[in-house]
């Protein structure tokens, strides 16, 4: 910062110069009162301190460098032409370098604007200024006079000049000052207090002769300069001497081109503002005179100075020197007017800097007070900054503990996780490990399973393959044995059969032959009616004329005897007919097979029943086949199908089929059970296919056997058979044998039913089984209708009224031949088979499935025992079952069997019907054997009968 001092003397100025401090930012400003001249008011008002500051110090070095030589005796006159001397270079400094040093005060001030606002000056005062300085620094190096300060003065002046260039022209030159010449105060004495008090080594440094000062004297006046507060060394142009010959030179137009083509000079001032260095800083400054020169270069070439000697010779030429001082004077003159004139502009423009200056002071006070502002702005941002960086840092110190924290609590978690995971990894692993484990057991399991079971189905399949191989084998020869058997039959029946039919025809021929006579009998007997009327009108003629009436009736008597004679002849020859007629029906009934098998389909009873299933009958010539289409199957390419199996048995009935044409095809077997056969009818097939219907129905088989029995009975009695017929009914239930016409609170439970056979009769009783003499056909009703209330029957899922059970009708006949004497025992078995459903269809449980079980068994038995009987084996599984037990003597052997295979006509039920059917087929095409009369005969008839059965037994 810039401070303006204000002084007003020298002494001020000194003191000022002392208390400044080059380091301090603080610069007094010297009042450039100290150099000004009294009476001069409009002059700058300050000087560039530094420069006067350097000015002044140089000078003070200088001196102390080189004091006055003490040795030296100064006498009065030197020293006042010394002080002539150096006031008229005062003189010349205060009218030619104080105008420009206002022009450098003002660049001061330009510059000292500028050093407290910081704005720059105009570049030409700022040139000037700073070349200013330059000079004075570098001239002050080498001289430590006032010649030095005039030396930078000229150089000052010089660069002023040089920014005179401006205005030159341009403002008017002042009046110069009416002064006295040189010459006219040459004679004005000098106030001894105004000399200066330099030594004689100072007038020796200025070239000044001893000699030369009483001429100075009277030549030169010195300028006035008492009112300058700075007392003079000096006083300039006192004599002739060299510096102001010099000084002339320096200043005058001689050795200065004018200022619009001012060229460098080859004076020492030249060359000092141009060399800047050190070594031409040590030059002395160089003089108007040039004697400085010549002295320097004589010193340095170490060469005496020898001017002194010409001194007194010039010095003595007065008027030249006056008239030579004159017309320095006046180029000064010019030379001040020109200053002058430089000094106007000057001051203009220190005008203008003022004007500078107060905006520039303006400006600063305003950018002052910007500057407080933003000072204080700065110092609350500062605040603001420092508290932010307080809270920086406590956000920060804040920060790093929630970071430290955080990071503890994330290593925690971290590491907490990292066992998580590590416990979860060994749970995982060795779940895993279980599990795979648990896989390798269970694998190793399954395949030790599937091993083992496909190691027992080989083996299992080997036995089989083994067992089938044999029992292959074992069937293949059976059947080549019964192949060659039934050859050996066929051919054998084939022969029978042509001598039966022979035997028919004859029979049929015979009995043609009775009828003819039977014919001829009834005309015999009609002739021998009308005879007899005849005879009966002759008698009543002869009566009227006595003998020829009795020769007439003996004639008719005759006659009459004749005719009976003939008749029973014909009843004889009857009777042996029907016994032959017997024969040869039971023979053809062997023929035809022990065993045989009808159809029966029943009718669909409501239309709620469902679809009927389609079964047909395309012979109806013999009635003999049946064929059904099954369920539908789908192929591998997925075409669905129905296949028609065709079965043939012996009778097929269709369900318009009644029950009388039932009748009539089993009638024949209820005939042999007249003579003496055993008979087994049973009706086989599923629950609800009618078994019961026809046998134990109103008009079922068994009444109309009974019936057929009674009527025959009554017939044969004509024939002289007189028959008695037992009859007993049991059921076979859970294999166990229940007497159905016992009540079931009659049943004495210690007496069993018992199965017993006689094997010489091969007949079957029961023991402790109530049997019923059937002496009327109201007795078979009474006692089917109370076996029918004691029949176990069970609900099933299948049908609500289903026998569980099979009932057995056993109607025991015994007929005897008066005529013959001829004895049979037949027993006719009519057998209700259960249902032959299967477990899985019944979906029977708890008893219901034990009585399906124990019902299965004993139809598979009894399957078992035809296909035995049908193989021809020795030994028949009879006692697997209590049914088949029972009817031991009525299956096979001497026994004639007929199975009814029952059908129902739903479609529901085609599946069980196919079974009954398959199941029919295999009973139809087994051949059990030849049938055997129990007929008992005697005398020659039983010899006869005994040598056929012979000839039978025979046979097989
Ligand atoms: N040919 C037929 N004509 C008319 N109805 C018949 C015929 N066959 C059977 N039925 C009737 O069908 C129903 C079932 O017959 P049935 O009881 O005889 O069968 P089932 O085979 O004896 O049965 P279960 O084994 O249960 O004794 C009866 O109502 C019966 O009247």
């Amino acid at each position: 910062m810039v401070h303006l001092v204000p002084m007003s003397s020298s002494n001020a100025m000194d003191s000022a110069m002392d208390e400044v401090d080059p380091q301090n930012s603080t610069i007094p400003l010297v009042p450039l009162d100290a150099f000004r001249c009294p009476g001069e008011v409009n002059k700058p008002s300050s000087f560039t301190p530094s420069a006067l500051h350097q000015l002044r110090r140089r000078a003070v070095e200088r001196f102390r460098e080189d004091p006055p030589n003490e040795n030296t005796t100064t006498s009065p006159r030197a020293s006042t032409a010394s002080g002539a001397l150096l006031l008229s270079s005062f003189y010349l400094l205060r009218h030619l370098i104080l105008p420009r040093m206002g022009n450098l005060n003002m660049d001061g001030a330009s510059e000292n604007a500028n050093f407290r606002s910081g704005i720059r000056a105009p570049r030409v005062h700022t040139t000037s200024s700073t070349i200013t300085a330059m000079t004075l620094t570098s001239g002050t190096h080498t001289s430590g006079t006032l010649q030095e300060i005039t030396n930078s003065e000229h150089n000052a002046r010089a660069h002023a000049t040089g920014t005179k260039r401006t205005y030159t022209g341009a403002i008017p030159l002042p009046e110069p000052k009416t002064r006295k010449t040189l010459a006219d105060r040459g004679g004005e004495p000098i106030p001894k207090s105004q000399l200066p008090s330099a030594g004689p080594n100072a007038a020796a440094r200025l070239g000044i002769k001893p000699t030369s000062i009483a001429n100075l004297a009277t030549t030169h006046h010195p300028p006035a300069a008492a009112n300058s507060s700075r007392p003079a060394s000096a006083i300039p142009g006192a004599s002739r001497h060299a510096p102001t010959a010099n000084f002339g030179k320096s200043v005058g137009p001689g050795s200065r081109p004018p200022i619009s083509s001012r060229a460098p000079t080859s004076t020492g001032f030249h060359q000092g503002s141009t060399t800047g260095t050190r070594g031409a800083s040590r030059q002395r400054p160089a003089t108007s005179m040039g004697n400085r020169r010549g002295e320097d270069d004589a010193g340095q070439q170490g060469q005496p100075v020898q001017q002194a000697p010409q001194a007194p010779q010039q010095s003595w030429d007065v008027d030249g020197r006056l008239s030579e001082f004159e017309t320095q004077f006046k180029v000064m003159k010019e030379a001040f007017d020109s200053t002058l004139t430089d000094r106007k502009a000057m001051e203009d423009m220190i005008d203008f800097a003022k004007q500078r200056a107060t905006e520039l002071e303006r400006d600063k006070q305003q950018l002052r007070e910007t500057n407080h502002q933003l000072e204080s702005h700065f110092e609350s941002m500062r605040q603001e900054n420092y508290q932010l960086q307080k809270e920086k840092q406590q956000l920060m110190l804040q920060f790093e503990a929630e970071q430290t924290k955080h990071g503890y609590e994330l290593q925690g978690k971290e590491a907490e996780q990292q066992r998580a995971v590590d416990s979860l990894k060994a749970q995982f692993s060795a779940e895993v490990q279980q599990m795979k484990q648990e896989h390798q057991h269970a694998l190793e399991s399954l395949e030790r399973q599937y091993q083992r079971r496909s190691k027992d189905e080989k083996e299992q399949q080997a036995k089989e393959i083994e067992e089938l191989r044999k029992r292959l084998g074992a069937e293949q020869q059976d059947m080549n044995l019964v192949v060659k058997k039934k050859e050996q039959e066929i051919e054998e029946l084939r022969s029978q059969v042509e001598s039966l039919k022979l035997g028919m025809d004859r029979e049929h021929r015979v009995k043609e032959a009775l009828q003819q006579q039977v014919t001829e009998m009834a005309t015999t007997n009609m002739t021998l009616e009308s005879g007899s009327r005849a005879l009966r009108a002759k008698i009543e003629f002869l009566e009227s004329g006595s003998k020829q009436q009795s020769d007439a009736f003996a004639d008719m008597e005759a006659r009459l005897q004749e005719a009976l004679r003939v008749a029973e002849e014909a009843r004889e020859k009857l009777i042996k007919e029907e016994t032959e007629r017997r024969v040869l029906f039971n023979k053809y009934q062997e023929l035809k097979g022990n065993i045989r098998v009808m159809c029966r389909v029943r009718p669909v009873l409501n239309p709620a029943e469902g679809d009927a299933a389609a079964i047909a009958f395309p012979d109806q010539k013999t009635s003999a086949q049946i064929e059904v289409t099954g369920s539908e199957e789908r192929t591998s390419i997925g075409t669905v199908s129905r296949k028609v199996l065709p079965f043939e048995f012996d009778r097929v009935f269709s369900p318009a089929v009644r029950n009388d044409k039932v009748f009539d095809e089993i009638s024949q077997l209820v005939q042999s059970a007249l003579d003496g056969y055993n008979v087994c009818i049973f009706c086989y097939g599923q629950t609800g296919s009618g078994k019961t219907y026809t046998m134990s129905s109103p008009d079922g088989m068994i009444p109309r056997a009974t019936h057929m029995i009674y009527e025959t009975v009554t017939k044969l009695r004509e024939k002289s058979w007189t028959y008695t017929m037992e009859g007993s009914f049991v059921e076979v239930y859970n294999e166990e044998l229940r007497d159905l016409l016992t009540p079931a609170k009659e049943v004495d439970p210690k007496k069993k039913l018992e199965i017993r056979h006689d094997e010489r009769t091969k007949q079957t009783t029961v023991l402790n089984c109530k049997s019923v003499p059937l002496d009327s056909p109201n007795r078979v009703e009474q006692m089917l209708k109370q076996a029918q209330n004691n029949r176990s029957v069970a609900a099933t899922k299948a049908n609500e009224r289903s026998s569980r059970s099979h009932s057995v009708f056993i109607l025991k006949l015994v007929g005897e031949n008066s005529a013959t004497h001829e004895r049979c025992e037949g027993t006719l078995n009519l057998v209700d088979l259960a249902g032959s459903e299967r477990l899985n269809h019944s979906q029977a449980e708890g008893d219901r499935m034990r009585e399906t079980q124990n019902i299965n068994k004993s139809l598979a038995c009894l399957g078992d025992v035809i296909e035995a009987l049908g193989r021809g084996s020795a030994h028949i599984p009879y006692r697997n079952s209590k049914l088949t037990h029972l009817l031991q003597y009525s299956l096979g052997g001497n026994s004639k069997t007929l199975m009814f295979v029952m059908v129902s006509p739903m479609e529901a039920h085609l599946k069980e019907t196919i079974t009954s059917l398959r199941f029919a087929t295999k009973v139809h095409n087994t051949h059990i054997g030849t049938a055997k009369s129990t007929k008992k005969l005697t005398g020659k008839e039983r010899n006869s009968e005994s040598r056929n059965s012979d000839s039978r037994a025979s046979d097989y």
